[in-house]
């Protein structure tokens, strides 16, 4: 619906701004409110891409593009969709970083919704309140575990933000039916307490029990209001994201990205990998470097792999090497939580080793998958990797830490001490590596290949919970899509320019295992397929 005069000229989902055409201009009451000339959209395209290009640095190029989207959706995703290789890495990893930590600084409109503690007890009315009548998608952080740049408080509703534009741009998801949340329940980074310009409320976090009460009260008003939308949990820190999820997966449309998401996109880049260095997961030993939510949620999917693959549960479990700060995960260490602890190795089987650090378990156990979701910038070393180059002909080598500041390792690094023989993905975007004359695509690891299938898949099959069969047939089809499938020198994941094809063929398996799994309406197979097409929405004006 288009309103008439200054109210519709600045309705960001409908505004056509200099494009109105001179019968439009006078039928809505917007004579004389605009220059005279009457541009097309793809004029528009062209104008805000040369005004983009002329922006110096890459913060100043999402301001830029936030702006555009606050102003003009429609031209917005017109734009990104043009030069989404060029675009992604500024409203998204690893530019968006950067933004959650000037949010405050860079503020200028309101998006979404700024859930705060001290509003507790009307969260129904904040959720009435919501921008957006009808919602398919909420992302909600609380801020607290930002990429790998720690706690930014309310900073980190740009994550939400760019995460649902991302739901648009590849997933088709109408940009009205979205919704960021933030979870405003203090922080405890104290350059942000101390920064007058600080938006968010100026407290520490709250203690335990205060924060379930309020996630539950969120939870509770937004199944009241939105009883069918997908709710995505976004960068909590580990100690609150799986008991999130834990609580609320069987109740209701849910998942967290950073734990599914990861792991379905990892699975799938795995597939390609193996395949191209002759050996199946099962037959491969595997070392995580990190324990976090990120790196738990990918081996629990390896191991199910595996086990699908043909191994028990004890054989897999003892091909999965994980490191965290304090070393290899053994069952004498003290503290692990139970999701750890599913990964630990009997401490007999080390107790000969001088150290447990990442160098000693690589150097100990003959590695063909090491993955990192550690925030630790460079841990993966050049000693660490030529070493594990000397056991295998294919390393495979995914340093999956966001944002490029904390990847475990630089692709042409990895390159240069494997003499091209590593097979790797990161978690965000890099250059491509030079060899022989020849460059080639680091394929980006990243779960922006899974969510916006996921809620496209969803959506259009109206499901109401989110399966664990349906992220493996997410990372199953994802996986069939590498081009490593067809050319072992292609990299391991689509293109950019394809995703938005392949998002759609991943929300049809989805949404066609949702269907198997009981938890959505009955549909044939042509009628999910028309089902996702039918709910895909397209930037043009109307
Ligand atoms: N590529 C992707 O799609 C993707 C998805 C999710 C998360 N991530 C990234 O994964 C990282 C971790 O996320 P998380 O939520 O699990 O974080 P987290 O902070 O909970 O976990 C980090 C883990 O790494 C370990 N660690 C930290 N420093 C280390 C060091 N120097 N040596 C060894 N281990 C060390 C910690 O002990 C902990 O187990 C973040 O950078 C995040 O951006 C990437
Ligand atoms: O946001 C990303 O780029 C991926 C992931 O969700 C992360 O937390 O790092
Ligand atoms: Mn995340």
């Amino acid at each position: 619906m288009v309103h008439k005069g200054q109210n519709g000229l600045f309705d960001a989902l409908t505004t056509k701004g200099t494009a109105f055409t001179r019968e439009e201009r006078a039928e809505l009451g917007l004579l004389g409110l605009l220059p005279y000339a009457v541009k097309t959209l793809d004029d528009q395209v062209a104008h805000t891409y040369q005004e983009f290009s002329r922006r110096r640095d890459d913060l100043d190029k999402h301001i830029y593009l936030r702006a555009l989207q606050d102003r003009n959706e429609t031209l917005f995703y017109r734009l990104l969709a043009g030069h989404v290789e060029e675009m992604l890495p500024i409203v998204y990893t690893p530019t968006v970083g950067e933004a959650c930590e000037r949010f405050s600084d860079i503020y200028r409109r309101p998006r979404g919704l700024f859930v705060a503690y001290p509003d507790r007890g009307r969260l129904r009315e904040v959720l009435r309140n919501r921008p957006n009548r009808d919602v398919d998608v909420i992302v909600v952080t609380d801020g607290q575990r930002i990429l790998g740049l720690g706690d930014q408080g309310i900073g980190g509703m740009g994550i939400p933000i760019g995460k649902l534009s991302l739901y648009t741009l590849i997933g088709g998801i109408d940009p009205a039916r979205t919704l960021p949340v933030v979870l405003d329940v203090g922080t405890d980074n104290v350059e942000r307490l101390e920064d007058p310009n600080y938006l968010g409320w100026r407290h520490r976090r709250i203690g335990d029990d205060e924060y379930y009460a309020f996630v539950d009260e969120f939870v509770t008003a937004v199944r009241e209001e939105l009883p069918e939308v997908l709710l995505q949990w976004e960068d909590f820190a580990t100690p609150h994201a799986l008991p999130i999820l834990e609580r609320y997966r069987e109740e209701m449309l849910t998942f967290n990205d950073d734990i599914q998401g990861t792991a379905a996109v990892t699975l799938g880049a795995l597939q390609g990998a193996a395949r191209v260095a002759g050996r199946p997961l099962a037959e491969q030993q595997v070392v995580m470097l990190g324990a976090g939510s990120a790196g738990i949620g990918v081996l629990e999917m390896i191991r199910q792999e595996m086990v699908a693959q043909g191994l028990s549960d004890a054989e897999a479990a003892e091909r999965i090497w994980v490191v965290d700060i304090d070393g290899l995960l053994t069952d004498d260490r003290t503290g692990l939580s139970d999701g750890q602890r599913r990964f630990a190795q009997p401490a007999e089987r080390v107790e000969d080793w001088d150290g447990t650090g990442l160098a000693d378990v690589v150097h100990r156990v003959e590695v063909g998958v090491l993955l990192g979701l550690s925030t630790a910038a460079g841990a993966f070393t050049e000693e660490i990797v030529r070493e594990m180059a000397g056991k295998t002909d294919r390393p495979i080598i995914f340093p999956l830490s966001n944002p490029t500041s904390r990847a475990e390792a630089h692709p042409r690094e990895l390159d240069e001490w494997t003499d091209g023989r590593a097979l790797v993905a990161t978690g965000s975007p890099f250059a491509p590596v030079e060899r022989g004359g020849k460059a080639r695509r680091i394929a980006q690891c990243n779960n922006v290949y899974i969510f916006p299938a996921m809620g496209l898949a969803v959506t259009a099959a109206r499901a109401t919970r989110v399966t664990d069969e349906m992220m493996r047939v997410a990372a199953r089809t994802l996986g069939e899509a590498s081009p490593a499938l067809a050319d072992p020198a292609e990299p391991l994941l689509p293109a950019w320019e394809d995703v938005p094809e392949i998002a759609t063929r991943i929300a049809t398996a989805v949404a066609v295992q949702a269907v198997k799994d009981g938890v959505a309406p009955e549909m044939s197979e042509d009628e999910v397929a028309e089902a996702v097409r039918r709910t895909r929405w397209t930037p043009e004006y109307r």
